[in-house]
C-alpha cells in the first residue's frame, strides 16, 4: 500500500505532512469541539498535570447477537502516532473559539501529542463482550479526553462493520465467495472505503471498490452491469466479432459460434430461440472477446430461463470451441433459490450434451438486496449459489446502523471515578482494570472476568469467583483451564509496541477468535448471552462507590 496516496485520495484537501500514513480526515480537528474547549477548561483549572484512565466499550452486541469483533485499532495507533495540531489548525480555532481563550493555551495545544499516553487493547480481530474494555487509556487528562471522538469514530464502524461481515460469513458457510458490492450504497466515500476494508476484515473474500482494494491490497472483483446488455439491441450492432483462437492463433468468428451453438442449444434446454434477446447475445459476444478467460455474464435483464441462460451457453461453447473457458454467470433479481438451481441444471445439461465437463463448475453469482436473513432463507430453500455479491445491506448494516461504543473516565490521579444512572446498564465500572478471558478445558471461551489491575491474575487449575456487575445473586465459580489476559501494551511512550499484525492476519484473527466461541452464543435465532463477569473484589469495590456517591433522597 502505498501511504501518501492513501492521504492524497482519500482526503488530499486536508492533508498535513506528517500524517502521510492514515487516510487524511482522520486527524485532531475530527473531533467535537466540546473536546477542545474542555480542555481549555482543564487547562484554566490547572489540570494539566491530571492524570486520567479513560475505558472505550459497548454495552450490547449489534444485530441482536451476543458477539462482537473488534476492529479499527491499527487507524486508533496511526492517529496517536501522528497527533498534532499543525499552525493551520491551530490559526482556525483562535477563529472559531469563543473570545477571549489565552494564548498560551494556543501555544500549549501546538505543543500537544500523546507521546504521554499508554494505550491497552485487546488484540484487532478478537471476539468482544459488552462491559468489557476494547482499549483502556491511561495518560494526562487533557490529551486522553481529547483523543475521545476520534477513536471513538475509528472503532464503532469498523467494529459494527467486520461483525455484520462476519455473521454473513458465518451464515453462508465457508465455501461460499462473498463479494462486497456495496461502495454506491455507502455512507459516502470513506463509509465505503471503511466498509469494504472491515468487510474484508470480518471474512468477506473480495471487493468491487477499485481503490480498497489499491489501498489495502484487498482482491478486487467484479462482473458487469445491466447496462452493458442493453446497451446492445441487435447483433448488426457487433462491430467486432473476431477473437483469437487461444492455441492456435487463427482469428475466428465468436458471433458465427455462438449462433450455431445457440440454435442446438434451444433443442436441448427446450426455449425458442425467437423468444431470447439477440441484443443480449450482441451484449455477451462483445464481452466475451474483451474478456474471452474471464467471462462472467449477467444472465436476468430481459429472462434468465428464455433468454439469459440460453445467451450464455451459447457464447461459453462459442468461447471453448476457441480454446477458452468462460466463469459463470450473476443472477441480480427474481427467486435466487429457484434460478441458481435452474441454471446448475441448465450447466449440467450442457455439459453433458456437449462434452463440457468443466461447465459442471461454472460459477453461480447472486446478488440483489441480499441480507443475513436471504441467505439462512436460500439454505433452507436449496440453492446452487457459489458467490453472493452484497451491498446495500452489508455497508449500510441495515440491521443496526451503530455500536454504540463509549469512552468513559474511570480513574483520576489514582481515584476511581463512577458514572451513576437510573439504567444499570449504564453504570460504568470504576477504576483501572485489568480483563482476562477464562476458557474450559476443550478450548472454549468460558466468560471474561474484570478485576482491579492490583489483584493477581486468576490462574490455571484455581477457582476463582466471577460475579454479576450488578447482580448479586448471579455468581458462579470457574476453574479455568487457559487464561488469556486480554490487554497488551499497544501504545507507550511515543511508540507503537507490538509488532502490527497485517489486514490478512486481522483476518485470519477474526476466524480464529470465533471459532473459540461456543455454537450457541453464534446462532442467529435467540443466542445465548456469553457471560462477562467481575472478581469478588472489584464487586465490593463498584458498589461501595456506587453507595457513596449515590445522594440520599428525602421523602417528606
Ligand atoms: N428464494 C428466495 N428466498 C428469499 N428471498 C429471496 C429469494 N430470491 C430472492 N430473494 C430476495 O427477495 C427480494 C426480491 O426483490 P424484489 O421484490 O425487488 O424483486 P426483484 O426480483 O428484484 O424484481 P425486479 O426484477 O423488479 O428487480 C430481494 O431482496 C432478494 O434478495
Ligand atoms: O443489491 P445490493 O446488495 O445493494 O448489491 C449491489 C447492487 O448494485 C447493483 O445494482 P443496483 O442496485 O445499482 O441496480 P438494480 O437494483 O437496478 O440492479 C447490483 O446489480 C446489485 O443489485
Ligand atoms: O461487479 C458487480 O457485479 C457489481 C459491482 C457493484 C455493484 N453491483 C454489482
Ligand atoms: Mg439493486
Amino acid at each position: 500500500m502505498n501511504d501518501r496516496e492513501l492521504s492524497c485520495n482519500a482526503g488530499g484537501q486536508f492533508m498535513d505532512r506528517g500524517r502521510m500514513n492514515q487516510n487524511g480526515v482522520v486527524q485532531p480537528l475530527l473531533t467535537d469541539l466540546y473536546q477542545i474547549t474542555m480542555a481549555y477548561a482543564y487547562w484554566k483549572s490547572d489540570k494539566i498535570d491530571d492524570q486520567a484512565v479513560f475505558d472505550l466499550f459497548f454495552r450490547n452486541n449489534p444485530f441482536h447477537g451476543e458477539f462482537t469483533i473488534f476492529a479499527g485499532l491499527e487507524e486508533c495507533l496511526k492517529f496517536l502516532d501522528s497527533f498534532h495540531y499543525s499552525q493551520s489548525d491551530i490559526e482556525y480555532l483562535k477563529q472559531t473559539l469563543p473570545e477571549g481563550i489565552e494564548n498560551e493555551f494556543f501555544e500549549y495545544l501546538g505543543n500537544l501529542t500523546a507521546r504521554e499516553v499508554t494505550l491497552y487493547a485487546i488484540d484487532e480481530g478478537t471476539v468482544a463482550f459488552p462491559r468489557v474494555p476494547i482499549i483502556k487509556i491511561e495518560g494526562p487528562l487533557i490529551i486522553v479526553q481529547i483523543l475521545e471522538t476520534t477513536l471513538l469514530t475509528l472503532v464503532n464502524y469498523a467494529s459494527l462493520m467486520a461483525t455484520n461481515a462476519a455473521r454473513y460469513r458465518m451464515v453462508a458457510g465457508k465455501h461460499v465467495n462473498l463479494l462486497e458490492f456495496g461502495l454506491r450504497r455507502a455512507q459516502g466515500p470513506d463509509g465505503g472505503l471503511s466498509a469494504s476494508k472491515y468487510s474484508y476484515t470480518g471474512g468477506f473474500d473480495g471487493t468491487s471498490n477499485v481503490l480498497a482494494g489499491k489501498l489495502f491490497n484487498i482482491p478486487v472483483k467484479g462482473t458487469h452491469a445491466h447496462a452493458y446488455i442493453t446497451s446492445f439491441s441487435s447483433i448488426g450492432e457487433l462491430k467486432t466479432r473476431l477473437l483469437k483462437h487461444k492455441q492456435t492463433g487463427v482469428m475466428e468468428d465468436l458471433l458465427e459460434h455462438a449462433v450455431r451453438h445457440r440454435g442446438m442449444l434451444s433443442h436441448v434446454l427446450d426455449v425458442s430461440t425467437e423468444e431470447s434477446s439477440e441484443g443480449e447475445l450482441a451484449a455477451m459476444v462483445s464481452y466475451a472477446i474483451a474478456f474471452p478467460d474471464g467471462f462472467m455474464a449477467l444472465v436476468d435483464t430481459y429472462d434468465v430461463k428464455r433468454s439469459g441462460l440460453l445467451n450464455f451457453s451459447a457464447v461459453a461453447l462459442a468461447l471453448n470451441d476457441l480454446g477458452y473457458h468462460a466463469l459463470g454467470i450473476r443472477i441480480d433479481s427474481g427467486d435466487l433459490a429457484y434460478l441458481s438451481c435452474l441454471a446448475r441444471e441448465t450447466f449440467e445439461k450442457v455439459a453433458e450434451r456437449f462434452k463440457v465437463p468443466w461447465f459442471n463448475k461454472l460459477t453461480i453469482v447472486a446478488s440483489n438486496d441480499i441480507n443475513e436473513d436471504t441467505i439462512l432463507s436460500l439454505n433452507e430453500q436449496g440453492h446452487k449459489i457459489d458467490c453472493f455479491g452484497i451491498g446495500t445491506h452489508l455497508v449500510t448494516c441495515q440491521r443496526q446502523p451503530a455500536l454504540g461504543c463509549v469512552y468513559k473516565l474511570v480513574e483520576i490521579n489514582g481515584q476511581p471515578r463512577i458514572k451513576l444512572s437510573q439504567d444499570v446498564e449504564k453504570v460504568t465500572m470504576p477504576g483501572n482494570k485489568n480483563a482476562y478471558r477464562l476458557y474450559s478445558a476443550d478450548g472454549h471461551a468460558l466468560i471474561d472476568l474484570l478485576q482491579k489491575v492490583s489483584e493477581p491474575p486468576p490462574a490455571v487449575g484455581q477457582k476463582v469467583l466471577c460475579r454479576h456487575p450488578f447482580q448479586e445473586s448471579k455468581r458462579a465459580y470457574v476453574i479455568p483451564s487457559h487464561v488469556e489476559s486480554l490487554y497488551k501494551v499497544y501504545w507507550k511512550s511515543g511508540k507503537i509496541c507490538q509488532q502490527l499484525p497485517t489486514l490478512e492476519q486481522v483476518r485470519e484473527k477474526v476466524q480464529i477468535s470465533l471459532k473459540t466461541l461456543r455454537n450457541d452464543h453464534k446462532r442467529t435465532l435467540n443466542p445465548t448471552p456469553y457471560k462477562v463477569s467481575v472478581s469478588d473484589n472489584l464487586y465490593n469495590f463498584i458498589h461501595d462507590l456506587w453507595l457513596q456517591n449515590a445522594p440520599i433522597g428525602e421523602l417528606s
